[in-house]
């Protein structure tokens, strides 16, 4: 027998394979070799599934209530989160909580393999945060959101990297630098000037505050890490004042009464080059106010979290322009404090002495004055001052909109609450005395001493804890102890990768741990309360919020400052419902506008 296609001339075989036998085969190869790799994946899913299942098993878990979500159903979520009408957490998430318990999870629909689990239950949040912190790690999406202004540091990193950063930056947080209220002293004074004159009948204009409050923190933030302020108040100050000049030059031109077929003759031309002139006023603005640079890096920062792992869609020119002005307002300083810290070696080399006690060619200051705040503590510790810069901006941005926006949800509350208002007054004027009739200077003890004051700032931050929503990942199979089975008694497994979200706006106002009064505003609640997992505004475990001290004393000292000089606070913003919209903090939605009135006493 002869096979026909060896009779065939070579050419023509070459020329059948080259057409449509050549294409079936590769595409029996791709096939095989797609099946082959599904086989393996499913295979080892399998497997894995069953080794998870015998995990949890063995450690009697059971699962909590779990709700399916699809990719389509993901993307719904997040869009509701951005955009439902009533506020994310008062009404979308407490609804899920409500009908699916204080532990759930959401599940894929086609393997039912868990993909988050949310919880309110302070023993998972202990779990998680303290007793298996080891467990548990860092998700990604933040140092992906960051790290074109900061790169890595403290409060991106996980594992090795974040004990290193934590224990260099947690010595610069000693009560010694925090004691130090009286710093405060010329940012307060900037706010009141923001805050305006008073007029005749004692009450300020209406001003909104938490710009006012941002810039407060900013400022105090960047003299306590630089030794020098970002002046961020003084530029506002500026720009305020120009854009009046502006307006008042534009209002009494002749100009301006004309229209034409192309728009209105204006000051610079026609509207249209008006506006590209505020568009390059506002962009030279950036290159000189590191304030707005920052507001608007963190903008970005807050779009690239919300986008999870689409962050790379939030980016463009002003982004990289302002993270470009805020890493050479950084960089500058840094570069002073470094070539400060060598002369201040070379000379104590000199001297025989150690830096610390080496002084000036004139033997009259000390060399290691600390007029370079925190980074000339830092400096010796970072050989590298990409990294100092990154670590230290990572101290701004944990340490700024957090403290401005408690400090505005204290006054919506204090003006929303006026027994609240005046209790407090009466204790902070029986404890310091008014501006004008001093009785006590403010100081970190006196502040420590009012009790009242710090019921209230306790109860601001339960009812509004500025990290409203948290998560971790898993690292490897591990346990929460409380939410599976019917009761919601059994504990839960949680697979390797798995995110676990704790929710812990709600958990602060869960009734059954707070009273059926939980979603008020009490600060009384703490008299003799000694809070554990059920209040976490600064987190706990080890990954503590290494700025709570700084902070609390901070607020305190703020408020207590502002009701000593003002007797009445008017808010004309009644509506004040969450916004989580683009800053993933929690900020007021509406912008919230206040009048002061100051005290005659
Ligand atoms: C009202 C004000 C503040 C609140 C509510 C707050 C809250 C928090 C929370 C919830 C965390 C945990 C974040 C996480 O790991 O997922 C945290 C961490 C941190 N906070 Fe604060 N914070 C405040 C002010 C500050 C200030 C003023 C600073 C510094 C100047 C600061 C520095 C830090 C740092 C460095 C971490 C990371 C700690 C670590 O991972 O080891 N915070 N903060």
């Amino acid at each position: 027998m002869t096979l026909p296609f060896l009779e065939q001339p070579f050419a023509e075989i070459k020329g059948n394979w080259s057409s449509e036998s050549i294409r079936s085969a590769s595409l029996v190869f791709i096939l095989l070799t797609f099946t082959l790799y599904k086989t393996i994946h499913f295979t080892q899913w399998a497997r894995r599934r069953q080794q998870f299942l015998d995990f949890a098993r063995t450690n009697n878990c059971a699962n909590p209530p779990r709700i399916t979500g699809s990719f389509i159903s993901g993307i719904s979520h997040k869009w509701k989160r951005l955009h439902q009408p009533g506020d994310m957490f008062n009404d979308y998430m407490n609804n899920i909580f409500h009908d699916s318990g204080p532990t759930h999870a959401i599940v894929e629909p086609f393997t039912g393999d868990t993909k988050t689990i949310y919880t309110i239950e302070p023993e998972n949040v202990k779990t998680m945060l303290s007793t298996k912190f080891s467990n548990y790690y860092r998700p990604k999406t933040m140092p992906n959101a960051l790290n074109p202004v900061m790169g890595q540091g403290v409060f991106t990193s996980n594992g090795a990297a974040w004990s290193h950063s934590r224990s260099l930056v947690r010595a610069q947080f000693s009560t010694k630098r925090i004691r130090n209220v009286a710093k405060l002293d010329v940012h307060v004074r900037n706010i009141y000037e923001a805050l305006g004159e008073e007029l005749e009948d004692g009450w300020t204009e209406e001003q909104e505050i938490l710009p006012i409050f941002n810039r407060f923190t900013l400022d105090a933030a960047t003299e306590f890490m630089f030794g020098t302020s970002a002046e961020s108040h003084e530029a506002a100050m500026r720009e305020k004042a120009l854009l009046k000049a502006r307006k008042e030059e534009q209002s009494s031109h002749w100009s301006q009464r004309f229209w034409t077929p192309l728009g209105y003759i204006g000051q610079s031309g026609f509207s249209s080059v008006g506006q590209a002139h505020d568009f390059w006023a506002r962009n030279s603005l950036i290159m000189s106010d590191f304030g707005t640079a920052f507001d608007i890096a963190l903008d970005y920062v807050a779009l690239r979290l919300k986008l999870g792992r689409l962050w790379f869609l939030a980016d463009g020119f002003s982004f990289r322009l302002a993270c470009h002005k805020v890493k050479t307002f950084a960089d500058s300083y840094i570069q002073d404090a470094a070539a400060h810290a060598d002369a201040a070696k070379a000379t104590a080399r000199k001297q025989g002495m150690s830096k610390k006690n080496a002084t000036d060619v004139n033997g009259l200051e000390p060399l290691d004055d600390r007029r370079y705040g925190l980074i000339s503590e830092l400096i010796d510790s970072y050989p590298d001052k990409v990294a100092l810069r990154n670590q230290v901006m990572q101290l701004l941005v944990a340490g700024r909109d957090t403290t401005a926006a408690t400090l505005t949800w204290s006054l919506i509350l204090l003006e929303a609450h006026p027994h609240i208002f005046s209790r407090l007054r009466k204790a902070l004027l029986e404890g310091f005395g008014s501006e004008s009739k001093p009785i006590a200077p403010v100081t970190f003890e006196n502040l420590r001493s009012c009790i009242y004051l710090q019921w209230v700032v306790s109860e601001v931050v339960r009812l509004y804890p500025t990290g409203p929503l948290n998560a971790r990942k898993a690292s490897n199979d591990t346990i929460l102890p409380i939410g599976g089975g019917p009761d919601g008694k059994a504990p839960v497994a949680v697979k390797a990768g798995t995110t676990v979200a704790y929710n812990t706006y709600l958990m602060h106002r869960r009734e059954d741990l707070w009273g059926s009064d939980s979603w008020e505003f009490r600060p009384e609640r703490w008299e003799g309360k000694k809070a554990g997992w059920e209040y976490i505004p600064f987190h706990g475990g080890p990954q503590t919020c290494l700025g709570q001290q700084h902070a609390l004393t901070e607020m305190a000292y703020v408020l207590t400052r502002m009701l000593q000089r003002y007797d009445r606070i008017s808010s004309s913003t009644r509506e004040t419902n969450l916004k989580n919209g683009i800053r993933t903090i929690l900020v007021p939605k509406h912008s919230v506008c206040f009048q002061f009135r100051r005290s005659a006493d």
